[in-house]
This record gives structure tokens, sequence and C-alpha cells, in this order.
């Protein structure tokens, strides 16, 4: 006993001075007072992580750290800090941490898959989703397939309310498993990945009990893609899938996990194709329907691209070879899409700092990182903060990202910052593809039907919107139910019955 007392003297008198002498040079940002050791502000963090955020902001400025289960985390809400992580010159952060926890939580997965995810699987998605030859091969099986799963979606709903995530989610979650995997992937899994996906914080909480329904879900969804994967592997393919979804799956299987974790590995994809895109959509579609003169606008925006671009025939839209759904053409979407990430982005992007370093910020500051420390990089303050004080965090405006273009460059510096797909080296890989699912899914919605956005009274829902829940990563969850009423529009149901076009 005492000897062990002398050797901790000894190794405190030998540490103590270096780690002083450290903390001297290298002091670090403020780090939020708590109360339980270890537990530190995870209660508070993940009651309502926007708030508790913006209120320690407030109190000990852009950075500073805390401490969540164990793990101490620098908070980075500075733009120019935010920038210099994203860069990473010294290439001092990686992402491992976050995704970690993603295989993890969502996937189940039990060993270690961080590496075949991020060095294996992230290049391939990234080829495989370029916005020219990637978007090309994917495009024209995506809008046909899309065109069906709505049309199906409108007949079984009939004159009744669909729930507007329920609609947007099988819509996007079927024609995107299908386009990847093939037909005959298991899209009934659908009710179960929104469970996933809408639960997805108890699932990181510490507290099991807690999280029994998603982990049934999960394990539900697990289950059935080993079967699948069992059903359709012929040894060197998966029958019926993409180019892509081989390759990969061809790289799980030669990692050699046990089956759960493979189709854990399988499933973690699964949500990163899906959840972003889903959530986005949804959105957009609840902000245009609120407002009905942004509704208006948008919708002369496609009626006027589809007469000059498609001659007013949305088949050939269809069936056109990707066209330039960007801001030159549609304007007005491109900034409602981007408005619709500003307002509901609480995803903030986690790294790893492999080395000891700093991250400038401010004006001339710098934050010292340690090597092993965790950063988060709060995104959505940066985004919202710019137009906070002056007309209030939740006012979606239509037009907010829209260049004037004789004064492109005047309106783009008062323009709020946009982080939607992050930021350098590790910015989002789908997002060419996540853009054409959001957008062709809008326009083939606003040119088609009729939508009335409806709360769970069954009342129309006008002007302001319930706010989204809070205790989320990623795109933010609704946190109330929101219904549509769908109905043909005339000049549809008129010229389907006439010609017999297919939609
Ligand atoms: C509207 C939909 C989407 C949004 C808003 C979105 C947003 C983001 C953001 C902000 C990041 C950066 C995270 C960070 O900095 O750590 C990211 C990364 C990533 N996204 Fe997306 N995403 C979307 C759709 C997709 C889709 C459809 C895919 C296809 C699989 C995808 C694949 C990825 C991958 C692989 C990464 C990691 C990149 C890396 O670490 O190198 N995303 N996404």
């Amino acid at each position: 006993m005492i000897a062990l007392v002398v050797i901790w003297i000894i190794v405190l008198a030998t540490f103590f001075p270096v780690l002083l002498s450290r903390w001297r040079l290298h002091p670090g940002p403020p780090t939020v007072p708590y109360i339980l050791p270890w537990v530190g502000v995870a209660i508070e963090y993940g009651r309502n992580s926007v708030e508790f955020l913006s209120r320690c902001q407030e109190r000990f400025g852009p950075v500073f750290n805390v401490l969540v289960t164990g793990f101490k985390i620098t908070i980075i809400c500075d733009e120019e800090g935010i920038k210099n992580a994203f860069r990473d010159r010294t290439r001092a952060f990686r992402t491992y941490a976050g995704h970690q926890q993603v295989l993890r939580a969502i996937g189940g997965v039990k060993g270690d898959a961080v590496h075949l995810m991020n060095d294996q699987l992230f290049p391939i998605i990234a080829r495989s989703f370029t916005m020219s030859d990637g978007l090309a091969s994917i495009a024209p099986r995506f809008n046909e397939i899309l065109t069906t799963v709505v049309a199906k979606q409108d007949a079984d709903s009939g004159p009744s309310h669909l729930p507007l995530n329920s609609f947007v989610g099988q819509c996007l979650f079927e024609t995107t498993s299908r386009v990847v995997f093939g037909d005959k992937f298991p899209t009934s899994i659908y009710p179960d990945f929104e469970t996933l996906d809408s639960q997805f914080a108890l699932l990181t909480a510490p507290i099991p009990f807690l999280a029994r329904k998603v982990v049934k879900s999960r394990d539900r969804i697990v289950r059935l893609l080993m079967v699948y994967i069992d059903g359709f592997w012929t040894g060197s393919s998966l029958e019926g899938a993409s180019p892509m979804a081989n390759e990969m799956f061809s790289l799980i299987r030669e990692a050699g996990l046990p089956s759960s974790d493979e189709a854990g590995v399988l499933l973690s994809f699964m949500w990163g194709l899906h959840s972003n895109t889903i959530n986005t959509t949804y959105w957009l579609f609840a902000y245009l329907l609120s407002d009905r003169a942004s509704f208006k606008r948008i919708r002369d925006e496609i009626d006027s691209n589809m007469n000059t671009m498609f001659g007013g025939d949305i088949n050939t839209f269809l069936a056109s070879p990707p066209p330039d759904l960007g801001s030159v053409h549609f304007p007005l979407m491109d900034s409602a899409i981007k408005e619709t990430l500003r307002l509901t982005i609480l995803m903030s992007s986690l790294r790893e700092a492999q080395k000891d370093t700093e991250i400038p910020y401010g004006d001339g500051k710098r934050a010292f990182i340690c090597k092993g420390g965790l950063i988060l990089l709060n995104v959505g303050a940066i985004q919202r903060r710019s137009c906070e004080l002056e007309e209030g965090l939740a006012h979606f405006r239509i037009d907010r990202y829209v260049l004037d273009q004789t004064q492109a460059h005047n309106l783009a510096s008062e323009q709020p910052s946009f982080f939607g797909f992050g930021g350098g080296a590790h910015m989002c890989k789908g997002r060419y593809y996540a853009l054409h699912q959001v957008k062709v899914f809008l326009i083939l919605c606003i040119s088609l039907f009729d939508m009335v956005l409806l709360d769970e009274t069954g009342k129309e829902c006008q002007g302001s919107l319930p706010p989204p829940d809070p205790t989320i990563p990623g795109i933010a969850r609704p946190s109330e139910q929101l219904f549509i009423r769908m109905e043909k529009r005339e000049i549809y149901r008129e010229s389907s019955t006439e010609s017999g076009t297919s939609v």
C-alpha cells in the first residue's frame, strides 16, 4: 500500500510540472461547469442540444469545452474556426469517432468496421455519385421507379390524409433501395427504419431500457438483411443489385465479419443513404406547404421550366438524361433547399485530433486541441445565427439564397454561410445524388398534385410549423406529426385520361 502511494507521488511529481507548463502554454478554451463526474453535461445536452450550446456560447464565447459521458469535447461555434477545421491544412483531424458511433448505434456492429467504412466504402460512394457519370447512370432508373412509387402512394391513399413523414419516407426509401440494391431488396423494412431513424438518440444514450423499442426495430432489420444477403448472394454479387452495391458488398464479405456485423455495416450505409435526404425533403415540403405564397412561387418556376425545357410534358422531363436542375434554371428551388438545410441542420461534424494542434478562430485567437481530443463543429449555430437577430430563428425565406445576377457578389456576401453538406475532405460524398432525389421528387409532386398541409387535428396548417425535435443529431426530426391531402391537378387529370400518359 505504502509502495503504491510512493509510486503515485513519484508519478505526479514527474508529470505535474509537465502538465502545468503545457496548460500554461495552452490554457485551452473554458470548460462548461458540471456536477456529475463522467456524466458531465450529457443530460442538458441530450434534452435540447441547440438551446444548451447556444446558452453556453453566450456565456463562454464561441469556443468552449464540455464533458459528455466521459468524453471531453471542444465545441466550435465560430465561422473562421469551423472553416479552418474543415480545411484541416495540417491533416490533424479524422472523422472515425462519429462513424464508430453510427456503426455501433445504428448497425449494432460489435467488431471494428470503421476502417472498412471510411477507407474502403466511402471512396466507392464518392465515385458512384459523381455529378456527371454517376448521376447519368442512376437518374433514369431513379426517375422511373419514383414515378410508379408516387402513383401507388397516391392510389392507396385515396381521399384520406397521409402522414407527411411516411409519404416522403416511403417514396424515397423504396425508390433508392431498389435503385441501389435491386427489386429483390426487402423494402417492407421501412416502418422499422423510420423508428430507427427517429429514435437514434436513444441508441446513443446510456439508458438501455428507454431504447428497447428501437433496439427491437434495429434487430428486426438486421435479421431481414441477413436473410436477404443469404438468399441473394451468388458468390460474387448480390442478385439484381447495382455495381456500387456489389463492389461495396464484396469488400464487406472480404473483411470476414460475422454475418450480423455484415448486415449491420450494410444498415449503417443505408442510414447514411436515406436519413438526411428523407428528413430534408420532409422539411422542404413542410415549409413550402405552410406558406401559400412560397408554394405558388416555386410552382410557377417549375411549371415555367417544364414548359420551356420539356414542352410541358413531365414524362419528357423524367425520361431525359439528368438535366441541369441547379440555380441557373431553378434559382428558387435551389434556394429553398439551402434555406431548409440552414434551418434544420443540427448535425455538427465530429472530429478527433490525431496530433496536438491549434485551430485559428475569431480575431487572431487559437484553440489548442491535444492529441486524441474531440471537436464538434457547430455548423447549425453559424447558419442560423446570422439571420436570428434580423427575423427570428424559424423564419423560412424561400429566396434567401437567390443570387441577383447583376449584383451577385454583393448579395452573396450578405447571405448566411451554408455548410449543409459539410466542407473540406469530408464533405458529403452523396450530395449530388441527394439533391437529384430531393429535386425530382419535389418537381414530380408539385407538378402533379395540389397538396394541402394539415396538423394533427386535421386543421389546415398555415404560417407556423411545430418546432423541430432538437434532441437528434443530423437533420432535425419532426416533433409532431403533419399530414397532407393530395389531389391530382386539373391539367393532369385531363391529360392522363385523354392521352393515357404514364403519370
Ligand atoms: C440532403 C441530404 C444529405 C445531407 C444534408 C448530407 C449532409 C452531410 C454532411 C453535413 C456531411 C459531413 C459530415 C462531417 O463533416 O463529418 C456528410 C458526409 C457524408 N455523406 Fe452526406 N448528406 C446527405 C445525403 C447523403 C447521401 C444520399 C449519401 C449517400 C450514401 C451521403 C453520404 C455521405 C458520406 C459517405 C459522408 C462522409 C464523408 C467523409 O467522411 O469523408 N450523404 N453528409
